[in-house]
């Protein structure tokens, strides 16, 4: 059963909406993530759920309860909501095992050792906030905010303050603690790999709607629409053409796949190519020019030109370390193939 269920959110400020049909469903234990630019809406929606905004219209079922809709609400503190922010709200003048006891009533030495140990800090429980790393202090954050075991946990950028490839590494490491504790949570970002490091089912948003809900994988390689294709991931479009009823033409090739799309033979039509579908194959008769490239450790993400001047991305393994300039070899290998009717 769903452990929360938000239908048809909308909220206003001064007459303005900000948030519009907005619905969603979460499972006992999974891990959400609201992904989004900024002032897409992301924290309104996060608020609404906590009980900080009242509702213009919609509803909000926690535990298969009504907490909120536009005729009335729950109060916060009655929710049983957890919430972690992205400035950690520690106490500075608190030791780690003192900041994480505010959370338990009864400040249970046995449950505060399990929540140190849970979020891997027992060896600086008597340290104060001052003396631990970012990332420490976003731990003492998550486990005060588990220690009244919400049922539901709200993480607003929890990672903002950190560097790129920490926010990546302490997602997973998140993910790992509230799946050992077995705790619901939705995460707010505009991080599409920290969303994807966390979150079971990913919610792009923009302009105040969710234009798709889904898993982090089937938001990459099935994007529901053209802004959430170009939202998600690295990719050029192309222009192409409906060849048969489940095949697309266009300058690199003939593509069938299974799903068919409701358009006339020979309409016109633009694939999605992303950088993975692109492979260096260096005796391939289909060459294109190397445009542009970025070492990114493992790959080079090449920017190449084809015959007609479209452009393409690959991503190529680094040993194949190409000049700007100079043909190379590539083949398409398009699992899923990722098609729009021409605008
Ligand atoms: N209390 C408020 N009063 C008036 N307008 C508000 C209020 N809170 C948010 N807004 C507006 O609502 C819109 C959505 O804001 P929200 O903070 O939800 O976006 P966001 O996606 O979380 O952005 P960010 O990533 O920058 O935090 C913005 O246009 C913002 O200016």
């Amino acid at each position: 059963m769903a452990l929360l269920q938000v239908a048809a959110l909308a909220v206003s400020f001064a007459g303005r909406k900000v948030v519009e049909d907005l619905s969603f469903e979460l499972l006992e234990g999974e891990i959400g993530c609201l992904l989004g630019a900024s002032g897409c809406g992301k924290t309104t929606v996060l608020r609404a759920i906590a009980g900080f905004e009242s509702l213009l219209g919609g509803q909000i079922v926690l535990a298969g309860r009504q907490v909120g809709s536009a005729q009335g609400q729950t109060p916060v503190q009655e929710r049983g909501i957890g919430m972690v922010f992205q400035d950690y709200a520690l106490f500075p003048h608190l030791t780690v095992s003192a900041n994480i006891a505010f959370g338990l009533p009864n400040k249970d030495a046995k449950k505060i050792a399990e929540l140190l140990e849970l979020v891997g800090l027992s060896h600086v429980e008597d340290r104060y906030p001052h003396q631990l790393s970012g990332g420490q202090q976003q731990r003492v954050a998550l486990a005060r905010a588990l220690a009244p075991k919400p049922r539901l946990l709200l993480l607003d950028e929890p990672f903002s303050n950190l560097d790129v490839e920490l926010r990546e590494r302490l997602g997973q490491e998140v993910r790992a603690i509230l799946k050992a504790s077995g705790t619901t949570a939705i995460l707010v970002t505009h991080d599409q790999r920290e969303a994807f490091a966390m979150a079971d089912r990913v919610g792009v948003m923009h302009d105040g709607a969710l234009r798709q809900w889904a898993a982090p994988y089937d938001l990459y390689h099935e994007p529901a629409d053209r802004f959430v294709a170009n939202f998600i991931g690295e990719g050029v479009m192309l222009p192409a053409r409906l060849s048969g009823p489940n095949c697309i033409e266009f300058e690199l090739g003939e593509i069938c796949r299974t799903v068919p799309i409701e358009c006339g033979i020979g309409a016109e039509m633009e694939v999605l190519i992303r950088p993975d579908d692109i492979v260096h194959v260096d005796h391939s008769p289909l060459k294109a020019e190397v445009v542009s490239k970025v070492f990114r450790g493992a790959h080079f993400l090449y920017t190449l030109a084809l015959p007609s001047g479209h452009k393409v991305l690959s991503l190529v393994p680094s040993h194949h370390n190409h000049a700007i300039g100079e043909a190379i070899g590539i083949e398409v290998e398009c699992e899923h193939v990722i098609y729009f009717k021409a605008e």
